[in-house]
């Protein structure tokens, strides 16, 4: 399968180097230097969990690309730039690999191509140009995002990640609005938290962070039943609890982008709960504040406008 990788990060750069691995995939990597010239340069080298060094193509210009899939890898605030550059190319499907709700909408918004959901537990951080540290596996889940499109696609994705040893699991439209609305709980609960207790995601696990855990996926799953997808409380609960165990050693992505003083996915993740529960009249006072308590900082740091939510 032809396969572009839009945004070279962390997880892209891991999921192009695993793809890339299969003889029968053609991976493009489109990224930022110095990394994109590293990579032309002496290949992209993965550290971690396994070691090894292929040679994808690499580009920084993520227009006029075709091929057969795009998985897309960019934080979210960078998705309505992704998508109108993907927009000038030719694909048979685009897929999110992404954290937090509404990247499947904007991609769909400017693209004619069907447009898949995906949710990994897969971790990466991107070391330094031209490296990737592969950090856990996990899983990798697919599924259209519009029910209309359930013609194979997704399965095909499926098959091209299945080559390369990844553990896939394939879904249909429903099945995926599950999956990603149990891993916003997830989010919502862990990332907010430890980025400002500046703790380790096991401090959830544990008297008083584990507290917090109940409320807040209590707030998404109400927050998801008033948007349509069914999960209930306890289930939700019981998932996020699963993930803070399974990843109780690890800085989650938003204390790192706080540590490193980078804008977060804030907006998206518990941001995206406060929007959809403001329209279907669902209290979630956890998440505005957890939201809010982010967004404070980050327009303190100048790296949003101030709001007023
Ligand atoms: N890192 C992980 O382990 C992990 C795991 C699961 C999900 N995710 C999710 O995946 C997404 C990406 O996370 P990440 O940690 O890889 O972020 P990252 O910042 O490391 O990578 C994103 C990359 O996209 C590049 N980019 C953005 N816009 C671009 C453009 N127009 N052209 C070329 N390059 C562009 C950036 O330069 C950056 O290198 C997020 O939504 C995150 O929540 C990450
Ligand atoms: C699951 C998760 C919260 C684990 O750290 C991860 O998605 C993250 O850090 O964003």
């Amino acid at each position: 399968m032809d396969i572009v990788v839009f945004g070279a990060g962390s997880i892209g750069s891991l999921f192009g180097a695993l793809l890339a691995r299969v003889p029968e995939h053609s991976v493009t990597l489109v990224g930022r230097d110095p990394h994109v010239s590293a990579v032309r340069d002496s290949g992209l080298r993965v550290t971690g969990v396994d070691e090894f060094v292929v040679r994808p193509a690499v580009t920084t210009d993520g227009t006029r690309l075709s091929a057969d899939l795009a998985l897309v890898t960019v934080k979210a605030f960078d998705t309505e730039t992704a998508a109108e550059e993907l927009a000038t190319g030719a694909f048979r499907a685009v897929c999110s690999l992404q954290n937090g709700m509404g990247n499947e909408e904007t991609l769909a918004r400017h693209l004619d191509c069907p447009v898949l959901a995906g949710t990994t537990s897969y971790g990466a951080v991107r070391e330094g140009p031209g490296e990737v540290a592969w950090n856990g596996s996990g899983d990798v889940v697919v599924g259209p995002w519009d029910p209309r499109d359930a013609d194979g696609v997704a399965e095909e994705v499926g098959e091209a990640f299945a080559a390369a040893d990844l553990s896939v699991a394939v879904e249909d439209a429903d099945g995926i609005r599950r999956r990603l609305w149990r891993k916003l709980a997830a989010n919502a609960a862990v990332n907010p938290t430890t980025a400002l207790a500046r703790v380790e995601n096991g401090a959830l696990g544990e008297p008083p962070g584990s507290d917090l855990v109940e409320p807040i996926a209590r707030e998404v799953a109400a927050t998801a039943r008033a948007s349509g997808v069914d999960i209930d409380d306890e289930e939700t609960a019981a998932a996020v609890e699963e993930v803070v165990a399974a990843t109780a050693a690890n800085e989650s992505s938003m204390y790192r982008d706080i540590e490193r003083g980078r804008r977060t996915e804030v907006d998206v993740i518990n941001g995206y709960v406060v929007e959809r529960a403001r329209e279907h009249g669902v209290d979630v006072p956890v998440n505005r504040t957890l939201r809010t308590l982010i967004g404070t900082w980050e327009a303190a740091r100048g790296l949003r406008e101030p709001d007023s939510s």
